[in-house]
């Protein structure tokens, strides 16, 4: 590949050894000059490839600035291999570059390098330089809405964002509007209404899954009704929202940020969006009849989940473990729940679920895979329904594509669907670790009824190597749409759940241990809120949002575009 022009190079000192620092439109650079000379051990940085080479891609840089006033004193963010200053009070002419490292386990740190120039001018060049490759990068963020969620988590929210993230986004001249929220909605209903977007290129959520969801329904809410679109239409395909979202995590599960990020940093994440990454994110709608219930992100579950988020809600003043400790309640109870699922597998993905490889940063999959019109999809939905067949049925569309509908009847132990794989430190992998970010589908994973032992082993290889799908009693699909309806509605289709309420049907699950699976049933926990309808559609929607996120990078790759970097 043709390397880009140089922009700038010059012979400057850092840390009293002489380098020679290179600038072109894609890395800035520095390689000893004098390399024989004796070095002090472990002075190559993540990028570098031969002693003393080293390269910052210029995409990554943070900010650059003048290191007169001494900037690397005052207490900004983790800084780290802070320059030695000359002993003397004759402060020479210096410039310090601010700049992301890659570190373990996919986390970003603030380093930084400063060097310094024979005279002034020189030094004001190179930061005018930097300063306008900078201002070339139009995808990163000036101004942003933080929204703040004091409870979520460990109830470390604003602690997180002050100490951690504000100097970081300082740093890089990212102005910032902060909303602490005072009550749940808050964030949700602000950005429905209230907020004036124009003025902002991004939002950042400072919070767990359900402080996401709310900024999430806000803009999709706030986008259909700009756009006129009805959410309460099943079938309506919605209007992507422009706006990235950056998440902070300072949650419990925190599992939209790592399955999109990689890990659960809080300066990771705010790296990532003031580099201006963007992940396209699928979202799926849930509906009851015609009814709008809410968008799902991450994991939309009924049976275990369900039962497992629903009795977590009565403890969350025990912060994240609420989950450990529901989570053995719930697997003790060993509920099973009878209905139907049916749904329409994405035949024209090329993915699967049990694919062994995994959506990573720029996957191809996610970039290609089409999605069928809805007008086609629900012709065969219509069909499926008059015909009344338990298994299989398909139908030609209007198109002449092969639409199938396939439909599962069963005793269920859980029932869960994801749009993203909802790796969490619970579970690197996460429920379903070949789905992907932004192809336009969702992992239905059925798990049938079987013994506690059993279920137990599908359980723990959630946190190993092992195939948690590689069970008899569980299968997996990948689907754009499915529907679900529990036994005790098929029996008495005119039962309105709006008008009996969640407080009858509890009584019935109490008075009908699931065990025999007949009249109990669960409740959808949907991004860690629980659905007031049992009976369901969900429909994916494919990129309707973006985040500050790149999706998990395999290993750092970076371009030698100037014979010094490198990975
Ligand atoms: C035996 C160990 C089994 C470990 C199984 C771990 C599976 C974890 C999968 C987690 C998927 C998470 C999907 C994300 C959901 C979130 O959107 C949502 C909201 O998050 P927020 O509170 O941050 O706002 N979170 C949740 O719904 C919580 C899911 C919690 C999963 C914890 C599961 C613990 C299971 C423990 C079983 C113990 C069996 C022990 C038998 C002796
Ligand atoms: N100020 C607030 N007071 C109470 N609840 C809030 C507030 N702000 C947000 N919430 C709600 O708190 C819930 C949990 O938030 P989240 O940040 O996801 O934490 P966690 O991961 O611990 O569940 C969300 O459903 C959100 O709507
Ligand atoms: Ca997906």
């Amino acid at each position: 590949m043709e390397k880009p022009p140089r922009l700038l190079l010059s012979r400057l000192w850092l840390q009293n050894r002489v380098y020679d620092v290179t600038l072109n439109s894609v890395v800035f650079a520095w390689k000893e000059a004098e390399p024989n000379k004796k070095r002090a051990p472990g002075s190559n940085w993540n990028t570098g490839k031969a002693a003393g080479s080293h390269g910052v891609p210029v995409c990554e840089i943070l900010a650059v600035q003048e290191t007169a006033e001494d900037s690397h004193k005052k207490n900004v963010g983790k800084w780290h291999r802070v320059p030695k200053r000359p002993e003397e009070s004759y402060q020479p002419p210096a410039f310090t570059v601010f700049y992301a490292e890659r570190t373990r386990q996919h986390r970003w740190r603030c380093s930084s390098v400063t060097f310094h120039c024979p005279d002034w001018g020189l030094c004001q060049q190179w930061v005018h330089t930097i300063e306008e490759q900078l201002s070339l990068l139009t995808s990163r963020p000036k101004r942003l809405l933080v929204y703040i969620n004091p409870f979520g988590g460990k109830q470390q929210g604003k602690r997180i964002y002050e100490q951690k993230v504000a100097p970081i986004f300082s740093r890089a001249s990212i102005s910032t509007d902060v909303i602490v929220t005072e009550r749940a909605n808050h964030a949700r209903d602000h950005l429905s209404t209230d907020a004036d977007l124009k003025n902002y290129d991004g939002v950042v959520c400072v919070g767990g899954d359900g402080m996401f969801s709310e900024i999430v329904h806000g803009l999709i809410s706030r986008t259909q009704s700009d756009s006129g679109v009805d959410q309460n239409c099943p079938e309506e395909t919605l209007v992507p929202c422009d706006i990235r979202i950056g998440i902070i995590p300072a949650g419990s599960t925190d599992c939209i940020c790592y399955a999109t990020v990689g890990a659960n940093d809080p300066v990771t994440s705010a790296l990532h969006i003031i580099v201006g990454d963007s992940q396209p994110i699928d979202i799926c709608s849930v509906h009851h009849n015609n009814t709008f219930l809410r968008y799902s992100v991450s994991l939309l579950g009924y049976g275990f989940y369900g039962d497992l988020l629903t009795d977590s809600e009565k403890k969350r003043w025990m912060g994240p473990t609420r989950y450990d400790f529901s989570g053995v309640k719930t697997f003790l109870s060993h509920h099973c729940y009878e209905g139907t699922v049916s749904f329409l597998p994405a035949t024209d993905s090329v993915g699967s679920p049990r694919d062994k490889f995994k959506c990573r940063s720029g996957c191809h999959f996610c970039q290609h895979s089409g999605h069928l019109p809805f007008e086609n999809q629900q012709i065969c939905e219509e069909e499926e329904e008059e015909e009344e067949e338990e298994e299989e049925e398909d139908s030609v569309s209007e198109s002449g594509r092969k639409d199938v509908w396939r439909v599962i009847r069963g005793k269920f132990l859980a029932i869960n669907a994801v749009s993203m794989s909802c790796a969490c430190p619970r579970s690197p992998k996460g429920l379903s670790p070949a789905a992907h970010l932004s192809d336009g589908t969702t992992d239905l994973i059925l798990i049938h009824k079987c013994s506690r032992l059993d279920f137990l082993r599908h359980l723990l290889r959630h946190t190993n190597k092992n195939d948690q799908f590689d069970h008899p009693f569980v299968e997996v699909h990948r689907v754009r749409r499915f529907r679900f309806t529990a036994k005790h509605q098929e029996v008495d289709s005119e039962l309105d759940l709006r008008e009996t309420g969640k407080g009858l049907f509890g009584q019935i699950c109490r008075d009908h241990p699931a065990c025999g699976c007949a009249a109990g049933h669960s409740t959808w926990s949907c991004d860690g809120e629980t659905l007031p309808h049992t009976a369901i559609q969900a429909s994916v929607h494919r990129q309707l949002i973006k985040l500050f996120a790149r999706g998990i990078e395999d290993q750092p790759v970076f371009e030698d575009s100037t014979g010094v970097c490198s990975a």
